[in-house]
């Protein structure tokens, strides 16, 4: 199904996707996000009338669950627990009220063996390039479509690259990216019969371009230890969830993880990050909700030291970021652990959700320039039409793009490559 089309304000401005497909303005979102105590996110917000599901039940390690073959176990960590990979931490978590503070780390380092999961019968999983051509099918449709509804056999004109234009900023993939496709396309081809291939091989191409020198891995092998993550963002655009593949990615690398659960906001959260720490076998400090997030951070840079981790993922709270207190409060937290170390936090990771288009590029900017990003995760590419906007923020800010996020499951983050991106959004075969 194609999108559709949007008028010139909402390409002004950007907007975002309701759940009905419809488009919502950014001014209507955050018309929205005012008017509700916790900004929007994706997740059910904790209420007193929600089902309340005892965490016990939750975290029970006998639940069915499937073995993950490439999770190696480390001499001296628990064994992360194996969990069926398209399975995503639901965050429609009982707000389980810490009972007393929590200082102390948890999943502490034992000998003990972890239960045998159950046998389970295994889906065939499909290659990360399958996964992500699925995942960002509504955004390769909606321009593919697009062009096809204009390249119908007829000769190029200065028309019909006007159309292709629209078609390709209506798709968030930025100005520059759309005239230096028209362009390209216009060099001796007017006059001349053109098929909807050649139009997306040089979509294909021209995205490559943009991307290309962003596409980065996420280095590990800095000699820092631990090495700090810090990540960062709007409500719900993904941070928790990025935390626990990251985990996953990096406990299957042998690496001794530790999470800090630094959105003490909502108890929800922790538990969030407390499901993922155990799914994964990474150890998470975690206090008391309303503590302080500065603290906690301390806290968890010294505890994971003394314990000779490799990684500390810091949670923090989601927040927007044209609001002040709470971008204050993201400055605190890193004065704060550089107190510790002065290089920390040696990466900053910010998350942007896909389906929030245009918005997206205000945030790396206000994150940019707070929290100082060292690099973005994209996620649910798979949820939008939009995933062009990818491109604009790259071409725009030119930040690494470490990871990619095509789903809740553990399985659907990727390091990010420029051609098979490309060419997944261009709809190529
Ligand atoms: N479809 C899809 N959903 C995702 C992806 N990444 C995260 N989600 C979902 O988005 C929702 C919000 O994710 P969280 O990880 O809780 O986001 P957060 O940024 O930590 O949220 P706050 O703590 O509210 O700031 C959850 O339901 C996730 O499962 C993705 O790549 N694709």
């Amino acid at each position: 199904m194609s999108e559709k089309k949007r008028g010139f304000l909402g390409r002004l401005f950007g907007g975002k996707e309701t759940p009905d497909g419809q488009e919502e303005t950014v001014a209507e979102t955050a018309a929205a996000e005012a008017a509700s105590p916790e900004p929007a996110g994706d997740e059910p917000e904790l209420d007193v009338e929600m089902e309340v599901r005892p965490a016990a039940a939750i975290n029970d390690p006998f639940r069915p669950i499937q073995m993950d073959a490439a999770l190696g176990r480390l001499p001296d960590m628990p064994p992360p627990v194996p969990v069926p990979i398209d399975e995503p931490v639901s965050t429609d978590v009982a707000p389980e009220p810490v009972a007393e503070p929590n200082n102390e780390p948890e999943n502490e380092l034992s000998d003990e063996a972890a239960p045998e999961p159950e046998p389970a019968t295994e889906e065939p999983k499909s290659s990360w390039v399958q996964r992500l051509k699925k995942g960002l099918s509504r955004s390769s449709s909606s321009l593919t479509e697009g062009i096809s509804s204009i390249f119908t056999k007829r000769k190029l004109d200065a028309s019909m690259l006007e159309e292709l234009e629209d078609v390709l900023i209506q798709a968030d993939l930025g100005v520059d990216t759309a005239m230096a496709i028209t362009e390209r396309l216009s060099v001796g081809r007017f006059d001349k019969e053109i098929s909807t291939e050649d139009v997306r091989a040089v979509l294909a191409e021209e995205v490559e371009k943009v991307l290309e020198p962003v596409a980065r891995p996420l280095d590990f092998t800095t000699g820092k230890k631990p090495h700090v993550v810090l990540m960062v963002g709007v409500n719900g655009t993904g941070k928790t969830t990025t935390i626990g593949k990251l985990s996953q990615k990096l406990r299957s690398e042998g690496k001794k993880v530790m999470m800090a659960a630094g959105d003490t906001f909502r108890a929800a959260a922790v538990e969030q990050l407390r499901i993922w720490a155990g799914r994964t076998g990474a150890e998470i400090v975690a206090r008391d909700t309303g503590s302080d997030a500065a603290g906690l951070a301390y806290d968890a840079m010294k505890e994971a030291a003394d314990k000779d981790m490799d990684v500390l993922l810091i949670d923090t709270a989601g927040r927007l970021q044209n609001r002040t207190e709470l971008m204050e409060e993201l400055e605190k937290v890193i004065r704060v652990i550089r107190k510790l170390d002065p290089d920390a936090p040696h990466t900053v990771l910010l998350t942007l959700d896909a389906t929030t288009g245009q918005n997206a590029l205000n945030q790396v900017e206000i994150f940019g320039k707070v929290a100082g990003v060292t690099g973005l995760v994209m996620t649910k590419l798979d949820g939008t039409a939009r995933g062009g906007i990818l491109v604009a923020i790259a071409a725009k800010h030119g930040l690494p793009v470490h990871f990619i996020g095509v789903g809740e499951g553990v399985a659907d983050l990727e390091p990010f490559s420029a051609k098979d991106f490309a060419g997944a959004i261009a709809g190529m075969a």
